[in-house]
């Protein structure tokens, strides 16, 4: 297993060139937030937006809209209930699930309609609906954002097991399409087909409600955003800043909030771009 670095980020934060426009970061589509868990599509976009994605649409339940414009006038919403083929399709990025409930339609809907050449991240009751419904996943390129308990959903291998990486690996193996697994956890584990690496930072400030929501949309931006990029090292990348700057927050915080870290985002990205 290789340990992540601060190196990661000079790999991938790169300055940006004077004749690009908003078309130029990425369009990404966030999928999810019920009447009950609209701060988890909030929490979602904040760090999609912080962290530069070009465009950011969120489809969600309409009862959420006006809290969406109060903390992000820049994202665009939309109604989860209404058909999001076309806005699927016009994505580069779609990331599904933070707070999306027991919404299986809108999960079936989004598998169907992604393309194999888009980016589709599945995070929170995504990952639990398609592990209780025995869902195929899609042929797109895939990053799956588990916690150790959607893992053990998902895969079989319980919470216990997962400490044995080859327990991991052999899971990863049956999906057909080898996704980017985030396991979640003290020191995060990400499966790719390049290796098996290891976040060695972070630590319990971060265990708030919603700190995954900000990861998933920390690598939605990353994604959209250096979409030439290997969707690996982008991926590394998210994980590796989401942490770092709640270390940072750590020196002089009990706890990091998930929000806060989204707003240290651009200063935080600025000292890592070459
Ligand atoms: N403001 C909002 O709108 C928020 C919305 N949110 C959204 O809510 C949705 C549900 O997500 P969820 O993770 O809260 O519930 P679920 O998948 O049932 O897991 C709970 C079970 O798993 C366990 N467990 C948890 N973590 C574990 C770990 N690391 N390692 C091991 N076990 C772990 C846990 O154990 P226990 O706490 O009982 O010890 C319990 O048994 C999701 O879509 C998310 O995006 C949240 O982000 C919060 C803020
Ligand atoms: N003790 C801890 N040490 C390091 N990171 C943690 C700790 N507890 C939680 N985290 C991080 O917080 C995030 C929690 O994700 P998740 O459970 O999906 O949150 P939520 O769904 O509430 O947004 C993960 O990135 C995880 O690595
Ligand atoms: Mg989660």
């Amino acid at each position: 297993m290789e340990k992540l670095s601060e190196q990661i980020l000079y790999q991938v934060i790169k300055n940006r060139a004077n004749d690009s426009h908003k078309g130029t970061y990425g369009r990404v589509l966030i999928i999810g937030g019920t009447k009950q868990f609209g701060g988890a599509v909030i929490m979602n976009a904040l760090a999609a937006v912080n962290s530069g994605a070009g465009l950011v649409t969120v489809a969600t339940d309409p009862i959420n809209f006006t809290a969406i414009h109060s903390h992000l006038p820049e994202t665009m919403v939309m109604d989860f209930n209404d058909d999001l083929t076309h806005a699927i399709q016009a994505s580069d990025v779609i990331l599904i699930g933070s707070g999306l409930g027991d919404r299986l339609d809108i999960v079936k809907h989004t598998f169907s309609a992604v393309f194999a050449k888009q980016i589709l991240i599945v995070d929170g009751s995504a990952l639990t609906l398609v592990a209780e419904h025995h869902l195929p996943w899609p042929k797109s390129r895939l990053i799956l954002t588990p916690h150790q308990m959607e893992w053990q959903r998902l895969s079989g291998v319980s919470v216990e097991q997962q400490s044995f990486e080859a327990f991991n690996i052999l899971a990863r193996e049956k999906f057909i399409q080898k996704p980017i697994i985030v396991l979640k956890q003290f020191h995060t584990q990400v499966y790719t087909n390049k290796g098996i690496y290891e976040l060695p930072i972070g630590g319990p400030y971060q265990a708030t409600g919603g700190m995954g929501d900000t990861l998933a949309g920390i690598i939605a931006g990353f994604a959209a955003q250096f979409l030439l990029t290997p969707l690996i090292d982008t991926t590394l990348a998210a994980v590796y800043s989401h942490s770092a700057i709640a270390d940072e927050l750590a020196h002089t915080q009990y706890v990091t909030l998930p929000t806060q870290i989204s707003a240290a985002l651009p200063r935080f990205m600025k000292r890592y771009a070459n």
